[in-house]
């Protein structure tokens, strides 16, 4: 595998997440924040409306330059205008005009206009032969000196008035040019004519149409507002005006801000003013044509000039807002877009910094791998696994060496992990140890994913588990799902595999297989009388003896309680069989010695041989249990082979338990009494109620049968406590049928003290029957008060507080621990009637039955002997100073109602025999 240098920095995707984490992911991750795009101050922000203002101070830039040069334009259109106008009338009317006027009168003989000489037919002729030479002059006017109409050139006479002449002649100067607007708007001009004296003698006139003029300026195109005038300075008038006043008045006006002008000597300039005549406000230029005492006034409307100039404004102006409007829209779409770019930055800075803590808080080790086999990344967890220090660059290391099979040796397992990885599946093994720098080991789960980033395979997301202790735990549970735990012999379960392991190889060979079912006789009373940790002990022991038959066995498992099971391959003989049989018995009843105690316990054992008795290994625990059943019921410490009958009584069994569940619900059950009996008087004391089940096809089925029955499956605990309220509720209906106080007993059983509440049974049914709580006893076995001591004791001190007796029944049949009758302040030891009734024929018997009676009354108790079946006993039972009796000597059990007789018949009888006995006394 390449051994690559560290790369600086590997790319890692998980989860679809990609970040570059190194050994220390703190350096990269502050590395790729700087990389992220940039979160600028908020000046950014006002980007648009710097510029927008740019943009307006911009426009208004523009808007004054662009008016500026409008402005110029216009004036100097407008100036130019005047230059040609001016020049028009100047040199292209006014001074040909002029000049052709003097030639003439310098032409024109003076002497002619002498008036005491005046020769007005030569002056005639002179004036017409100089007007043929200037064919170009309109027609011309010879007037006198003082301004009369002599002559003119023109058909008809033409009169020509000049107002200024007066004046000119009150002037000594020569007089010059003079101009008349006349009445039928022509100009009409006339020049001196000067004698060789140089004295005024007459003037030659002409007029010209102020028409062409008009249609002059008619020609020029001035915008819808715009105005052209010609005006003469002195008197100020208006010559001619375009466009035309209405009227045909030239108005005379006082002198404006032009004629204020040309009074200050300037001839020609522009000015804005707002016309006198029509309001509008205008650009004016003026300019005085020649030296004649006319100017050109020309005027562009402003809104004339400028409307260009407003419309290129309003369109910049539209543009300028449409640019400011699309950069506001353009900033802040950057600005959201901006705000998304550094709300990303911030949450994958985020995410970065999560998954980095995620990584460096998982408690497993993860690393990744490239496809070189090199480390990209791992977290703290995996650096303190591969036992180096914090700053170790796994990057740089061999990591191949750290994992080995089972067996030690090292594997390809990285090369593997790899490939797996590289067809896109994920890889996992469980089956390796790891092996860190300091050499120590660990059992590991390895898992790897794929490391996907940006759609393409880049390498392996590793991680691994220390799996030592689970293994532990696993095997543990393993050894224990097949092993019992006080014992640590296989169980049933092993039983069973080994019991299908061993059937396959005994078919092939034609043979058998035998199962053993053991179980330790009375084992319960070791338990209850002795204790649990005894009980143990004997489990042990007898675990132990049946070990060391085990050349002979193939395997011992205990099932649980006192019961083994043992699986002996029988490829050898019957005889054998019932040899080893024998010989398992003898070792397990051989005494055996528990610290200072000895004790001695016999085995039952049933047998069910495959395939004989059963096909599976469930059918043959079946029959051996049946087997088993069977040398319990012959009497103990026995084997017995299964035969076919036995199913027979395990199937009836299995029936009892199932119909018991249905005999309280459907009143099968009932109650009947025995009496017993005051042996000294005869006179019935007590009942003991006795349960019975009257089965609706197979009749009376004996409690013997069905008590243990209702044991196994647990319905004595709802049946006893029916009992219990149904023989309070008995005991007091007798008294009310006339019966004297007695004292009902019930039976307990041991499962009442284990599972039920029987203290809180026995209260509800005194309150509910009334009966007092001293006319009830309770009938304990020895194995009760010996199960759990301190419960037991708890029970007994509570039954004992609500006033109930306690007898203690079948004594002497246990273990007749005398420590008990002091602790539990039992009222009654019951002789079993075993005893009873060999007590005329057994010395024995008898002996026993004196000791329960003197030990009863050595400790204050009574004693009742059950089973009386003759007068003999019950005389010998009188002799030991027994104190009551009870059996079929006296009377059965009975109904409730024939109790009630014989108890009614037996108070009358035992009062008259009192009554005898106090007479013969
Ligand atoms: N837990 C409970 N056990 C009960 C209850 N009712 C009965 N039993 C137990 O069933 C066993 C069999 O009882 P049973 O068949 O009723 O036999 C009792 C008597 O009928 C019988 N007895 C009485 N006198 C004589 C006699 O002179 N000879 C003779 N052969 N038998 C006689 O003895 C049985 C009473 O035994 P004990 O209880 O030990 O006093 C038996 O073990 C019952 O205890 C029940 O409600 N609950």
């Amino acid at each position: 595998m390449q051994q690559a240098s560290a790369p600086a920095q590997q790319d890692i995707a998980m989860n679809s997440i990609h970040f570059p984490v190194t050994l220390d992911a703190g350096p990269q991750l502050r590395q790729l924040a700087d990389q992220q795009p940039d979160i600028r101050p908020p000046s950014k922000a006002v980007l648009w409306p710097v510029l927008c203002l740019s943009i307006a101070v911009l426009l208004a830039g523009f808007l004054l330059i662009s008016y500026m040069q409008t402005e110029r334009q216009a004036k100097t259109d407008l100036h130019n205008l005047n230059l040609t106008l001016e020049s028009r009338l100047n040199a292209g009317l006014l001074q040909p005009l002029q000049m052709q006027l003097n030639s003439v009168a310098q032409m024109l003989d003076p002497a002619l206009l002498d008036k005491s000489q005046l020769q007005q037919e030569q002056l005639r002729q002179q004036l017409q032969n100089l007007a043929s030479r200037f064919p170009e002059l309109p027609p011309l006017i010879l007037l006198s000196k003082y301004g009369s109409a002599l002559f003119s050139t023109a058909a008809g006479n033409q009169a020509l008035y000049f107002s200024q002449i007066p004046l000119q002649i009150q002037q000594h100067n020569l007089p010059g040019l003079l101009f008349e607007q006349t009445a039928d708007n022509q100009l009409a001009l006339a020049v001196p004519v000067i004698n060789h004296q140089r004295e005024l003698t007459g003037w030659i006139a002409t007029s010209v149409p102020l028409d062409t003029v008009q249609q002059l300026f008619a020609q020029v195109e001035l915008g819808k507002a715009g105005v052209l005038t010609l005006r003469r300075i002195d008197p100020p008038t208006t010559v001619v005006r375009q466009p035309q006043l209405p009227g045909t008045q030239t108005p005379s006006y006082a002198a404006d801000l032009i004629d204020q002008q040309l009074a200050q000597g300037h001839n020609e300039g522009a000015l804005f003013m707002q016309s006198r005549v029509d309001a509008v406000k205008r650009l004016y230029s003026y300019k005085r044509v020649g030296a004649y005492p006319f100017i050109l006034v020309t005027g562009y409307a402003t809104a004339d000039y400028l409307a260009e100039w407003y419309l290129s404004s309003a369109l910049a102006v539209i543009l300028s807002l449409l640019i400011c409007a699309l950069s506001a829209i353009f900033s802040r779409r950057l600005q959201k877009t901006r705000h998304k770019e550094q709300r990303s930055a911030r949450e994958l800075k985020a995410k970065e910094e999560y998954i980095r803590l995620l990584l460096h808080s998982v408690g497993h080790p993860i690393f990744g791998l490239n496809f070189q086999g090199v480390c990209t990344f791992s977290n703290q967890s995996c650096v303190r696994l591969f036992g180096y220090t914090a700053d170790t660059d796994l990057s740089s290391t061999a990591l191949d060496k750290h994992f080995v099979d089972p067996q030690g040796k090292h594997t390809d397992l990285i090369t593997r992990l790899l490939n797996q990885v590289h067809q896109g599946e994920e890889f996992y093994c469980d089956d390796h140890r790891f092996i860190d720098a300091r050499q120590q080991q660990i059992q590991i789960e390895i898992r790897a994913y794929p490391n996907v980033k940006n759609q393409q395979l880049i390498g392996a997301v590793v991680t691994l588990q220390d799996i030592s202790e689970r293994k532990d735990q696993e095997q543990r549970i393993s050894y224990m799902a097949y092993h019992d735990a006080l014992t640590g012999l296989p169980n049933r379960w092993f039983l069973k595999d080994r019991f299908e392991q061993l059937m396959a190889d005994t078919e092939r060979k034609n043979g058998h297989i035998a199962l053993l079912y053991l179980d330790l006789d009375n084992f319960k009373n070791i338990n209850d009388s002795l204790g649990h940790y005894a009980g143990d002990a004997v489990l042990h022991a007898v675990a132990k003896r049946l070990l060391s038959f085990k050349k002979r066995i193939d395997t011992v498992a205990r099932l649980g309680g006192d019961e083994y099971l043992l699986l002996v391959p029988m490829a050898q003989q019957h005889e054998q069989l019932t040899q080893l049989l024998q010989d398992i018995i003898t070792e397990i009843q051989q005494p055996l010695q528990l610290e200072a105690q000895q004790v001695a316990v016999t085995p039952s054992i049933g047998v069910a041989v495959h395939v004989l008795h059963g096909t599976d290994f469930e059918s043959l625990l079946k029959a051996a249990d049946m087997a088993l059943y069977k040398a319990k019921e012959d009497g103990r410490n026995t084997y017995r082979f299964y035969h076919n009958t036995m199913g027979e009584q395990g199937l009836r069994r299995l029936t009892l338990q199932t119909e018991l569940r249905q005999a309280l619900v459907k009143q099968q059950l009932f109650i009947q009494y025995q009496p017993q009996l005051d042996l000294r008087t005869g006179r019935v004391v007590g009942a003991e109620a006795l349960l019975r089940w009257r089965h609706p096809t197979e009749g009376l089925i004996s409690p013997a049968e069905f008590i243990p029955a209702a044991e196994a499956n647990g319905m004595i605990i709802p049946i006893s406590n029916w009992l219990l309220r149904t023989v309070c509720q008995q005991a007091m209906a007798w008294r009310k049928q006339g019966m004297a106080p007695l004292v009902v007993a019930v039976n307990c059983s041991a499962l009442q003290f284990r599972q039920g509440d029987l203290v809180a049974e026995v209260t509800q049914a005194l309150a509910d029957s009334g009966l007092p709580a001293h006319l009830l006893e309770l009938e304990l076995t020895e194995s009760m008060l010996l199960q759990d001591s301190e419960r037991v004791m708890q029970i007994i001190s509570r039954l004992k507080a609500l006033g109930v007796k306690l007898s203690i029944d079948d004594f002497g049949t246990g273990y007749s621990n005398m420590a008990y009758l002091k602790r539990f302040a039992v009222d009654k030891l019951k002789i079993d009637q075993s005893f009873v009734k060999g007590i005329a024929r057994n010395a024995d018997d008898e002996a026993i039955v004196q000791s329960i009676i003197t030990l009863a009354h050595s400790f204050n108790l009574k004693a009742i002997a059950e089973g009386v079946e003759d007068y003999a006993t019950a005389d010998i039972l009188l002799a030991r100073s027994c104190d009551e009796v009870q059996g079929y000597c006296y009377a059965k059990a009975l109904d409730p109602d024939a109790f009630l007789d014989f108890s009614l018949s037996n108070q009358k009888t035992t009062s008259q025999v009192v009554q005898l006995k106090s007479g013969q006394s």
